[in-house]
């Protein structure tokens, strides 16, 4: 069974459809991204899903009960990182997990949480949260998130704004946490990341799901490419056209020419040569996820 499924849930702001007929699910122990562009309804699917907005229709089942509008039994077992936990600028992490922990019927040992989120080390310690670092918070946030024993962690952008070192940490950190069974589901916009760490992939956009797979189909889906550069681009596509080659010109000053039978590096190469193209770089490859994510937005037609 699903841990949170969602199932034909619309909304409207006024005249403006920002979920409209959004279905899918979370299954237990995976890290799930959200994705899609600016506007596309990623927070407005987060707060309705952890009750703290209405939506019109359908339903939200997390579970195995229904997600409503205030506070539910099951909200419990759902951590969010949407509407930051208030954090206390003279407060010490430990206080922060002592308060927080006094919310809860059953909290989890707020020493082994402090040890397994990193924020019982020296860096912590007497130090007050007014002196944290965007990292520190980050790690306090998502170790408030966990003092209830959720099930579900829902993070909203969590790497935003954070150095590299600290991304590599709440990376790891999330690794942990999902390997000893919590799933996620996460919005970020840094694409990378999410590749890196979210095992399935859902796509909004314009308030509509445009796609769900697991990040290694999603991935796949998409056709290897030869991507090359030669001293006039322009002249290379035309030879690529008239060999019947699947071609179009890339972003990075690249020729990039779909891979079929028969069209492979070697075979680039030497039509360049032929045509007596300077070929100044070539490589096989497939996009990455923000490549292919472009390309299913506006395949779509409802790239924003
Ligand atoms: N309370 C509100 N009242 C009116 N319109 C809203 C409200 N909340 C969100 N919207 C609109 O709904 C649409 C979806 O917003 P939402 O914040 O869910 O997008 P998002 O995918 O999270 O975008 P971003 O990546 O920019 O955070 C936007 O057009 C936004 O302006």
């Amino acid at each position: 069974m699903s841990l949170l499924e969602l199932r034909h849930v619309s909304k409207k702001f006024g005249s403006y459809q920002a979920l409209d007929d959004v279905s899918f699910s979370v299954e237990p122990g995976r890290i799930v991204g959200l994705i899609g562009p600016n506007g596309a309804g990623k927070s407005t699917a987060m707060r309705a899903m952890t009750g703290l907005m209405r939506f019109d229709s359908g339903d939200i089942i997390f579970d195995g009960q229904p997600v409503k509008f205030s506070k539910t039994k099951a909200l419990s077992k759902m951590g969010n990182l949407i509407e930051y936990p208030s954090i206390y600028p003279n407060f010490t992490a430990l206080d922060h997990m002592k308060y927080y922990a006094m919310d809860s019927d059953d909290p989890e040992d707020i020493q082994e949480l402090m040890k397994l989120t990193g924020i019982d080390g020296p860096n912590f310690g007497k130090r007050k949260a007014k002196h944290f670092s965007l990292g520190m918070k980050q790690r306090l946030g998502i170790a408030i998130a966990l003092i209830r024993k959720p099930k579900l962690v829902i993070l909203d952008e969590p790497m935003n704004g954070l150095d590299p070192q600290s991304v590599r940490e709440i990376r790891s950190l999330i690794q942990e946490l999902a390997q000893k069974g919590i799933s996620f589901l996460i919005s970020s916009h840094l694409l990378d990341e999410l590749q890196r760490l979210a095992d399935d992939v859902v796509i909004i956009n314009k308030g509509k799901i445009i796609r769900r797979a697991t990040m290694k189909d999603f991935l796949s889906e998409d056709k290897a490419e030869v991507k090359v550069k030669t001293s006039d681009n322009q002249a290379m596509l035309k030879v690529a056209e008239e060999a019947g080659w699947n071609a179009k010109l890339g972003d990075n000053d690249q020729v990039l020419i779909t891979v079929e039978e028969g069209v492979n590096a070697q075979a680039v190469l030497a039509k360049a040569t032929e045509a007596k193209l300077d070929v100044l770089d070539i490589q096989t490859g497939t996009a990455n996820l923000e490549e292919h994510l472009l390309e299913v937005l506006s395949e779509k037609g409802t790239r924003a």
